[in-house]
């Protein structure tokens, strides 16, 4: 059995991290609760402390290994009493089916190809682009991953992963822009874990050296797509290690040299234990940025790049729901032949989410939230209210809970990291109905539960209030988000009454008539004017 980390290991207080090495746990009632984000133990959900090298599942103890051992013992005997599986035929719903000789995309003509895309929306730019796929099987997965996909109740592929996967299972350069929501996690992490399964397959080496690394830009994201990725490569030669603030560094560095397929990271965090230890990345051959027009805005660039040029023999696959011909023309200068995908309506607010605008100058929004949140008919807990400002979010949570009785917590920057899991965990698990974030939680995070946001404080811009926005709907649930605007934000009006009334949503009078908003007009617009010099 092997142990998760050193650290993790060291617990002393259950809710403690230390330094020192303890025993094994003999006993699954010895293990303590696992924290939001952490592994859990398969049998019981408990901390998954060690990973069982039969099965490479994570376990919290010597007992539930054993059951582990004992319940793959039976299922495997099962396996082997059940004839082969029935082949699909193929069908309108699913013409891609493999096995089939004839079913495989390449049998498209052009034209039909590209009436499937206009069909789901789908947009690409680029030499020999690979023709989308209807079915997950049809891209000669590892049967493994297939069977994962499915347990996660991932029966088609979203149009973001129909376009993306083929693209990347061909090695190719992809930068894509798709919806919030729409499955972009699963569109990098399916080529990834099938690319990395297939290369350890065919190597039996010992030497185990990181084969993929995922960057993204906040500890939260990283904590979820590496669940993700655990939970596709189950049962497959596929280990992650998860490399971000907060959490102890030696058992980080410990996890990546016992041997993982997948690093996720923050960049900063990446950098300082690249620098201290000594770890191998010669081995990468796909590197993913998250939230990329994020990754290679200042504050991040220099970061990024210094870690794409170690790695620029990769493949390089990257994301966002709000790509602007700026951050094409980045891209596309850092790699050659690189092709763009682009689903729905990019760089625009979810049309799952209703955005209700209210103008409300500064001091009177605590007063108006505080009536939403005592309004049967406005408050739909679980809520995020998105604030601009740490010391903001701390004050606000409290006066939140003084005025109107609600439990709300604040999620920063600022804060442990084993607090921001255990606040996320207390949300996400109904405890608390409110938590109030900076951006932190702005971009990528799945809020599964979350069907209402409050925009407190406009963002610095329309992007970050697009990922704001879209964390009110996951896969076209319907949401709504609440924006709280005044004279201070005029920065953003231009651009947010034309998203606005593209959007079919309401603008209110205050915003409609600024003379920042007016602009826009081509017959008064001081803009226009100013151009054209007339
Ligand atoms: N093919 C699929 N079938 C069913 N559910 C899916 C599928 N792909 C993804 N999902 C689910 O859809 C939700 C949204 O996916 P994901 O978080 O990847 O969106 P995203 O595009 O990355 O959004 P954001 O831009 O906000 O980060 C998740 O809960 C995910 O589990």
């Amino acid at each position: 059995m092997e142990n998760r980390s050193l650290a993790a290991a060291a617990i002393t207080d259950p809710n403690d991290y230390g330094d020192e090495e303890c025993p094994v746990k003999e006993k699954c009632q010895d293990q303590r609760e696992a924290l939001p984000g952490e592994p859990r133990c398969v049998i019981c959900g408990r901390y998954g402390e060690y990973i069982c090298d039969e099965t490479d599942d994570d376990i919290c103890s010597i007992e539930c290994k054993k059951a582990l051992l004992a319940k793959t013992a039976k299922a495997q005997k099962q396996a082997e009493n059940v004839s082969d599986p029935v082949k699909l035929p193929a069908n309108d719903e699913c013409f891609y089916v493999r096995d089939d000789g004839r079913s495989g995309s390449q049998y498209l003509t052009d034209n039909q190809i590209e009436t499937l895309r206009n069909k789901i929306e789908i947009h690409v730019k680029g030499d020999s682009v690979p023709a989308p796929i209807l079915c997950f099987s049809s891209c000669n997965l590892p049967q493994k991953l297939e069977v994962n996909l499915e347990s996660a109740g991932y029966e088609i592929p979203t149009p973001v992963q129909m376009q993306t996967i083929p693209c990347a299972m061909a090695n190719r350069n992809v930068l894509v822009s798709a919806d919030t929501g729409s499955g972009k996690t699963a569109a990098f992490l399916v080529p990834v874990v099938s690319r990395c399964a297939y290369l350890r397959m065919q190597n039996h080496s010992d030497q185990k050296k990181p084969l993929a690394m995922v960057l993204a830009p906040t500890r939260e994201l990283c904590v979820q797509v590496e669940d993700e990725a655990k939970v596709l490569g189950k049962g497959l030669p596929f280990k992650t290690a998860l490399v971000v603030g907060g959490d102890a560094i030696a058992g980080q560095v410990y996890r990546i040299q016992k041997g993982v397929e997948l690093i996720v990271a923050t960049p900063g965090r990446l950098i300082d234990l690249l620098t201290k230890y000594d770890v191998e990345l010669d081995e990468i051959c796909v590197l993913v940025l998250d939230e990329v027009d994020c990754m290679l805005q200042r504050g991040f660039r220099d970061q990024v790049m210094q870690i794409f040029r170690a790695l620029s023999h990769s493949q390089l696959l990257m994301f966002s729901a709000t790509i602007s011909q700026e951050v094409e023309k980045m891209a596309s200068s850092m790699v050659k032949n690189m092709i763009y995908v682009s689903t729905g309506k990019p760089s625009k607010p979810n049309v799952s989410v209703k955005q209700v605008v209210i103008w409300v100058e500064s001091k009177q929004k605590k007063q108006k939230l505080f009536e939403i949140f005592k309004s049967k008919q406005h408050f739909t807990p679980p809520v995020v209210v998105f604030v601009a400002s740490r010391f903001g979010a701390d004050l606000l949570s409290e006066a939140i809970t003084n005025a109107t009785g609600l439990k709300a917590l604040s999620i920063h920057g600022e804060k442990k990291m084993k607090e921001r899991r255990e606040s996320l965990r207390q949300f996400l698990t109904g405890e608390v109905p409110v938590v109030v974030s900076t951006g932190v939680l702005g971009r990528g995070v799945d809020l599964l539960k979350v069907r209402q946001v409050i925009i407190f404080d406009m963002p610095n811009s329309m992007q970050e209030y697009v990922h704001q926005v879209g964390r009110a709907s996951r896969m076209g649930e319907k949401g709504t988000a609440i924006v709280f605007v005044n004279g201070e934000d005029h920065k953003l009006f231009r651009e947010f009454v034309q998203n606005l009334k593209s959007a079919g949503a309401a603008v209110p009078r205050e915003l409609a008539n600024s003379h920042y908003s007016l602009s826009i007009n081509p017959a008064g617009g001081r803009h226009k004017r100013r151009k054209h010099g007339s």
